[in-house]
């Protein structure tokens, strides 16, 4: 008899969802939009397949700029049932991200983000929040340590007028130019890039934005790093890929937690019950029906970026924890991080008889932060050691304007590096060719307002207008696929080409621009900006004045893909070389010993 009402409730909600899907699947014709064919099941999802079965993983990011060609500037793309509007128009990009900003203020949404402890932070966190702070509260909150002041703000009891997030970022470098020191002579100089900078820039956001001292640059064991790199690297849905890591980095994983209190057959068991969860949601990716998820997000803890995930963010609460007692009993930090923002905001808060921030709510921050924070900055770091390795005549520019600012001894400050003009153009173009987070930039509609007002035909058909024309009922989301954007020929003069100087005297590349959107565009656009500007370009001036990259034989061709949001090194892995300078003095006496040896 149960079986029965089992079997009659699964065929009731198989008819109920395969009904819902028919009807999803004509929306994008009833919103006059054009897109790949898409079926019941899988959405548009085949047509990825298909490129990854004939160009591989590495054809992943061109998929946007084919289907630009073969459907316009704007088309329906379909995820299982969920229609996205994919554009790179920017007219209509302008008007979703800043002048219509109230109707799109949410990231796009989906089963997959409905998971502890990621939903209610920055990253992903929607104008209601699920405790009652939304984005605009936690953005207000946080951005007040990513303003400029910030970055400049003088460590009053310590040196005068040191900047202090920049002087952190001259302790990590330091240390960074250490350890290349000590690569640089063994394997002929050859450096995995992006382990290198993941180290620095994790040292870095852990320190300026959550008060750890981790140093993952001399110590790659630590959790953070380790777990950090388990769930970026297991987290994306291209099976090949995904498969391959998770059995690599769940060995690390298992063989660390057997060394605690875990029996090897519990060891191994976990270890397939993570494969098998990642597989079961990775399918679910390229399916998307929503019931499933309400299973499977009380499931992901067991898969196996779950697991480090977990890790990650129990020692985020217990940080959080710890700060919050330090303060009760008058405790404070000198240099206040992103859990003292948050914490003074709850002190705030509370005499004002207001929400506090819930705990979940800070720990997703504090998460959401160090992931943004570190990732990003680290495969922009990498991606311009290797093409400047590729282009020895800017590496040669660049070198010699670090060199006549800074010369061979002196301090990279802030007020200087951020002026450099040619490092800027370099940083702008990196990006550009480069994006690090391809595919976050779109916005969910919330709002309906036919006519530029709530009215009630709005109301009955909950539908916002864009670009003069196109209806987008609230749910579906608007999708700016930022390295599309930024690799068309309508936006780019020879957009494959590496060409800092397109970006010497030009003023598009500012955070309003929308043909120029590495960072995002309007009031949501990443908040760490600038943060990541001040990092990427201190790091590399100071690393370019010690050492010359040059390519690797073995690698001298870049294969990113996009597996998740993020546009990565192929393999999690970029290798470059890099050959230490000799001081200039060294240089000058060589060079007389060789002259008079003539
Ligand atoms: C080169 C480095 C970086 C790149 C290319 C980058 C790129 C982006 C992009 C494209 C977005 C989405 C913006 C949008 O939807 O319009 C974003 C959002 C975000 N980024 Fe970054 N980011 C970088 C560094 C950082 C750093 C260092 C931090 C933290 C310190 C950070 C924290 C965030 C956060 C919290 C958001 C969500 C903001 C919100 O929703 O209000 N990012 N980033």
């Amino acid at each position: 008899m149960i079986g029965l009402l089992f079997g009659v409730a699964f065929i009731t909600l198989l008819i109920q969802e395969l009904f819902t899907r028919w009807k999803a699947l004509k929306l994008r014709e009833e919103l006059g939009l054009s897109g790949p064919p898409a079926d019941l099941f899988f959405g548009s999802r085949r047509y990825y397949n298909k490129v990854v079965s004939e160009k591989g993983l590495e054809g992943i990011p061109h998929i946007f700029g084919e289907l630009e060609k073969e459907y316009g500037s704007t088309y329906g793309l379909y995820l299982g049932s969920y229609l996205e509007i994919m554009t790179t128009d920017p007219h209509i990009i302008k008007e979703v991200f800043i002048s219509q900003f109230g109707n799109f203020i949410d990231r796009r949404n989906y089963g997959s983000n409905k998971v502890y402890p990621m939903l209610d932070g920055l990253l992903q966190v929607d104008h209601d929040g699920s405790y009652g702070v939304g984005w605009k509260e936690i953005r207000s909150t946080i951005s007040v340590m990513f303003t400029s002041a910030s970055m400049k703000k003088a460590r009053m009891c310590q040196l005068e007028c040191t900047i202090w997030m920049h002087a952190t970022c001259h302790d990590l470098v330091d240390n960074l130019i250490d350890a290349l020191q000590e690569k640089s002579r063994v394997h002929s100089g050859r450096i995995d890039a992006y382990a290198e900078y993941q180290a620095m820039t994790m040292d870095m956001i852990a320190r300026c934005a959550i008060g750890q001292d981790l140093s993952c640059i001399k110590d790659r064991d630590n959790d953070f790093y380790r777990c950090a790199r388990i769930f970026f690297s297991n987290m994306r849905y291209e099976k090949t890929r995904q498969l391959g890591a998770a059995r690599k980095w769940t060995t690390i994983l298992a063989a660390r937690d057997q060394a605690a209190d875990w029996n090897s057959d519990r060891v191994v068991y976990m270890e397939k019950v993570g494969t098998a969860m990642t597989i079961l949601i990775m399918i679910e990716l390229f399916v998307m029906i929503p019931v499933v998820w309400e299973v499977l997000k009380y499931l992901r803890p067991l898969t196996t970026y779950g697991r480090a995930e977990r890790v990650l963010t129990r020692k985020l609460s217990t940080v959080i924890k710890q700060r919050e007692k330090d303060r009760s009993a008058g405790i404070f930090r000198k240099l206040p991080d992103v859990i003292d923002l948050m914490l003074a905001e709850n002190e705030k808060r509370e005499l004002n008889g207001k929400t506090p921030f819930h705990h979940d709510v800070m720990v997703s921050n504090a998460w959401a932060l160090f992931i943004a924070g570190y990732e990003t900055t680290s495969s922009a770091l990498s991606y311009a050691s290797y093409l400047l390795a590729k282009h020895p005549e800017a590496h040669a520019t660049l070198h010699e304007e670090v060199m006549s600012t800074f010369g061979s001894d002196q301090t990279i400050d802030y007020e200087r590096v951020m002026k450099l003009p040619y490092l800027h153009a370099v940083f702008s173009e990196v990006l550009r060719m480069y994006p690090p987070v391809a595919t976050l930039t779109g916005r969910t509609c919330i709002k309906n307002t036919i006519g530029g007002f709530p009215g009630i035909i709005s109301m009955l058909l909950r539908e916002t207008v864009i670009g003069g024309k196109i209806r987008v009922p609230v749910g579906v989301a608007v999708v700016a696929p930022v390295h599309t954007v930024m690799w068309s020929e309508q936006h780019f003069d020879r957009p494959t080409e590496f060409c800092p100087e397109r970006f010497l005297n030009d003023k598009t590349a500012s955070a309003w621009s929308a043909t120029y959107l590495p960072f995002g565009i309007g009031p949501r656009n990443c908040v760490g900006a600038r943060f990541a500007e001040m990092e990427f370009k201190t790091v590399l001036a100071a690393v370019i004045r010690q050492f010359a990259f040059e390519l690797d034989p073995e690698h001298t061709d870049l294969k990113t893909i996009i597996g998740n949001v993020l546009l990565s090194p192929k393999n999690d892995e970029l290798f470059i070389r890099i050959v230490e300078r000799q001081p200039e003095s060294d240089f000058e006496s060589l060079k007389a010993e060789h002259v008079s040896a003539l």
